[in-house]
């Protein structure tokens, strides 16, 4: 089994989910949706050690619900940046500040998607140590269109369709690279795995589950409370 440091993002503003309130405070069956997420990791042997990524003005109330829910043993708190790459890059430069480097493994994880279970972390992390790279992700279910002016242009072959999710992972080397050119570039992209795309990296598929969703929109809250209190009833049999 490999072992992992994780980057754990939790630096943005949870607009979509219109509750006035970073979502990532939200409770879900009771336990803020940052503490399902940070527990998992919290709670993995092979995870040495969590950066986690956060909004200045957030940071005293995230340090006081790790202390209520008695977590924070591997867990250091940094500043992120406006967009979600920045905050990674900020995540990675405290793991190398800390010593990271080279071809150790990093997980790079959305606070915002609390399902994620240890057996798949663990699955990640070895195909990284192995790969270079890897990232979770399903099969896309639906009939995806491309849609112009709001007229059908395309339907689109969705056997080759896969939905990125998180964690993303790496060598420590290739994404700090792919990082670097990203920035020289002024390339932006929407996860991990499409700036080592843009360098020229392969970048494997470990098959995810579709519980591990992002809580983006309000309705997933309600989404979210099913799992739980459907892993709880799995749990009582
Ligand atoms: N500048 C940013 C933007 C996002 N994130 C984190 O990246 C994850 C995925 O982002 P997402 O939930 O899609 O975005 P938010 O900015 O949180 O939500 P919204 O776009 O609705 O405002 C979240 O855990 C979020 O906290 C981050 O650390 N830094
Ligand atoms: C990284 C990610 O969660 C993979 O699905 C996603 O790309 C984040 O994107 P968003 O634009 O912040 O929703």
């Amino acid at each position: 089994m490999s072992s992992y440091q994780t980057v754990l993002l939790a630096a943005g503003q949870g607009k979509r989910m219109q509750a006035g309130r970073n979502k990532q405070f939200l409770t879900i069956a009771g336990t803020p949706l940052l503490i399902h997420t940070l527990r998992v990791f919290e709670e993995d042997s092979f995870c040495q050690a969590v950066v986690l990524v956060a909004n200045d003005k957030e940071t005293e109330e995230i340090r006081a619900l790790l202390q209520e829910w008695g977590l924070g043993k591997k867990t250091s708190i940094v500043s992120g940046g406006k967009e979600r790459q920045d905050s990674v890059s900020c995540g990675l430069k405290a793991l190398l500040e800390n010593g990271a480097g080279g071809e150790e493994t990093v997980l790079i994880h959305d606070a915002a998607r609390p399902f994620v279970t240890k057996d798949k972390l663990r699955q990640l992390a070895e195909e990284a140590a192995s790969s270079g790279a890897a990232i979770l992700a399903v099969r896309v279910k639906d009939t995806v269109k491309e849609v112009t002016g709001g007229t059908i242009t395309k339907t689109v072959d969705r056997s080759r369709l896969w939905a990125a999710q998180t964690p993303q992972a790496f060598s420590f080397e290739v994404i700090a690279s792919a990082h670097r050119k990203a920035e020289e570039n002024d390339y932006l992209g929407t996860d991990d795995a499409s700036l080592v795309e843009y360098t020229g990296g392969a970048v494997t598929i470990v098959e995810g589950t579709y519980e591990n969703f992002k809580v983006t929109t309000p309705e997933d809250m309600m989404f979210a409370e099913a799992v739980v209190r459907s892993r709880q009833e799995g749990e009582r049999k």
